[in-house]
């Protein structure tokens, strides 16, 4: 590997006012746009509603009877019978002049009806448009009008006749005058009658809006489990059916399912176990790194039993109110129980279940602690409830929690091995379209440590690969691309690397290459890239067979020299003045394997097979003895690295420059080089 130790992170620094003016613009152009469109809004409405008036309606319009103003009056008056105010006082005491029995109405078609009537024909009536009404007036005004003119306001219309007398209208004038206020008056109310309208609608578009707003609040899972947390002791627990997840679905942690055999059978026939006097755990612990499958394992025991599956996790039932996760954790028991034969997962088990007992951050956890104590101790094995909870901690649990009794089956769920990594992407391969080439043993290989989750990412990444190159299926090289990415980070394409540079890095990379070539011990070579990633500039990738659950001297050894390989080819070719610094993180690794061949593993005939675990407090002499070993280790390894590179310099040259010229070479690649064949053109 090189690795970069002094690179400057690019950085991207925008001057202050571009920010500003970057948040500004689309502010204004928010803002213009609501602008013409409330613009236009206005546009369309303003016509709409003034359609059929003019000059006069507006007037009139002021005219509703409650609000009628002697100013008014006169302007009506003015308008209606144009010369007759003038040189004439206004009264102004119209307001307060004697209350007349009959209205104008009356007094004009003889029509006695009683004060306050309102009928349901006058308010449909109201809802018909101005322009119907003005022509129904002349046959059906006296009853209609006059329907809304006593409604509630029969002192403005019995001020509304003195006024006439008070203004000395004529005979002949009088109905004239009488027409107009009618009209006026009923285009007033067309008026109010459409606001009232649309107010109407808007508040029903408010209310239903704000029905949506509940129902989505308590649909909303985060919202509602706030809901639920403020709300308080009642919170809903709903099983889920787990049919369609199966052991069929759990690749490569044989073990733990054969373990969780015979809880699927309990479950399944909770009787048969009774009759022979045999007891189940209640609670089963699956023990394991985070995303090896424990949820999963949980979901297919109950969905190999077929029986409904209660999910909580821990962190759920930490709360800071007094009571309520307690109260969680009741609700969850009395429904699991009402349905038995079931399963309750308890995920994040010591977050509930945890040794924190007088943590100030977790005040009430002691009591979700004993109210799940008290929980799993009332109900009988037999009940057909069983509790399976998952930690990546179980040092972590309180030990009530393990006793017997309660959580007292514990089942390992471990990292899968090459088999198991090689089942789980053969998994998911099966789910994408991918090419008959790619071999999944390969990418097994090179993932050790993963975890079901992150195979399953890696086949995921490799997909939106593919897509976004424009491919119609997943090759090895989009599974090698996504597997690099998740090992050392994305690739640096835009890191203008110079050619100086990109060639020491080609015979660094090359000489690691070609020891791991040329040793017998050494693992097979899988890639040899000048790409940078991450913090490097180009790495080597070995595959080691299979996963090594010991390694030999000779294995060690080996891989001290390839970790030599890169510095020892700096300096053949380029001279001891220009060896770089990208040689550290290859040097780590060698005097690791050093220290620990001394320390640890018994590999140096000088210490013998004493193991040294804290160096710090030995004797100055041991101490100095262990160094010299080391340094003895790391030299005579450097120096047979030195060998093989003086021995295939050819090779090394045809490799650098094939990596020069094609960035990436893989295992193949790299033997037709190294066998002095020319590469095919890519
Ligand atoms: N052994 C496996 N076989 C198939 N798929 C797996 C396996 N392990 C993990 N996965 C995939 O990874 C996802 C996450 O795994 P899961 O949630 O079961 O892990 P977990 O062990 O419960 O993790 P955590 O400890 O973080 O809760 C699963 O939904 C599944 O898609
Ligand atoms: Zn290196």
């Amino acid at each position: 590997m090189f690795s970069l130790s002094s690179t400057v992170q690019p950085q991207v620094t925008v001057p202050l006012s571009h920010l500003i003016n970057a948040f500004q613009s689309p502010k204004t152009t928010f803002i213009s746009l609501s602008a013409s469109v409330s613009q236009n809004h206005h546009r369309d409405a303003v016509p709409e509603r003034e359609a059929p008036s003019s000059e006069a309606v507006v007037n009139l319009r002021d005219l509703g009877l409650s609000e009628l103003k002697v100013g008014q009056i006169d302007q009506l008056v003015d308008s209606l019978l144009p010369g007759f105010c003038k040189g004439k006082n206004v009264s102004s005491h119209w307001h307060t002049s004697h209350v007349s029995a009959q209205s104008f109405f009356e007094n004009k078609y003889v029509f006695i009806q009683a004060r306050s009537f309102k009928t349901l024909k006058s308010r449909t009536r109201r809802l018909q448009s101005t322009s119907e009404r003005l022509a129904e007036t002349q046959h059906i005004a006296p009853s209609f009008v006059k329907g809304f003119l006593l409604r509630d306001r029969g002192t403005d219309v019995e001020s509304l006749d003195k006024l006439m007398k008070t203004k000395n209208i004529p005979e002949a004038h009088q109905d004239a005058f009488k027409t107009g206020f009618a009209e006026g008056f009923l285009k007033a109310q067309a008026l109010t009658q459409k606001t009232n309208d649309s107010l109407r609608r808007t508040r029903l578009i408010l209310f239903v809006l704000l029905l949506f707003g509940i129902y989505g609040l308590l649909k909303n899972p985060f919202l509602s489990v706030r809901f639920r947390t403020t709300t308080g002791l009642d919170s809903a627990v709903d099983p889920v059916q787990m049919k369609n997840v199966t052991f069929e679905h759990v690749k490569g942690v044989e073990e733990a399912k054969q373990e969780l055999q015979e809880v699927v059978e309990f479950l399944k026939n909770p009787q048969k176990f009774t009759v022979l006097g045999g007891k189940l755990p209640k609670g089963i612990l699956l023990v394991g790194p985070p995303g090896t499958g424990k949820t999963l394992l949980a979901r297919a025991v109950a969905g190999e039993a077929d029986v409904p599956f209660y999910y909580a996790s821990g962190s759920e039932f930490d709360e800071m109110f007094v009571g309520v996760g307690a109260s969680r954790i009741r609700n969850l028991f009395r429904e699991a129980k009402a349905n038995a034969p079931c399963v309750i997962f308890i995920d994040e088990l010591d977050s509930v279940g945890g040794k924190r007992i007088e943590s100030p951050m977790h005040p009430y956890s002691r009591q979700t602690i004993n109210q799940l104590l008290a929980e799993m101790d009332g109900f009988k094995p037999n009940e057909g409830v069983i509790i399976i909870g998952a930690t990546n901690f179980p040092e972590a649990l309180d030990n009530a929690l393990i006793r017997p009794g309660r959580f007292d089956m514990q089942v390992t769920v471990p990292r899968p091995d090459v088999k198991g990594r090689t089942e789980i992407l053969k998994w998911y391969l099966n789910k994408i379209k991918f090419d008959q080439s790619v071999d999944p043993e390969i990418i097994a290989r090179g993932t050790v440590g993963f975890s079901g989750a992150e195979l399953e990412n890696l086949v995921n990444q490799a997909a939106l690969k593919a897509a976004v190159d424009g491919k119609e299926m997943v090759t090895m090289k989009e599974l090698e691309f996504s597997k690099d990415k998740i090992l050392m980070g994305p690739e640096r394409r835009s890191v203008e690397i110079d050619n100086k540079n990109k060639t020491i890095t080609a015979y660094h990379e090359s000489g690691h290459a070609i020891i791991a070539y040329y040793t017998k011990d050494a693992m097979p070579i899988n890639k040899a890239t000048i790409m940078p990633r991450g913090p490097t500039l180009g790495h080597v990738s070995l595959l080691p067979e299979n996963d090594r659950w010991n390694e030999t001297r000779a294995q060690l050894l080996a891989q001290m020299d390839v970790s030599m390989g890169g510095r020892v080819a700096e300096e053949l070719i380029f001279g001891t003045d220009h060896i770089t610094t990208g040689a550290s993180s290859d040097f780590d690794n060698a005097t690791k394997i050093a220290k620990r061949m001394v320390t640890r593993f018994g590999m140096s005939e000088k210490l013998g097979v004493m193991t040294y675990s804290d160096t710090g407090k030995l004797s100055p002499e041991t101490q100095s003895a262990i160094e010299q070993e080391i340094r003895i280790l790391l030299r005579d390894s450097y120096e047979r690295a030195k060998h093989i590179l003086k021995t295939h310099a050819k090779e090394h040259k045809n490799l650098a420059e094939a990596l020069l010229t094609y960035e990436t070479l893989d295992a193949k690649e790299i033997q037709i080089v190294l066998e002095g064949k020319k590469l095919e053109v890519r």
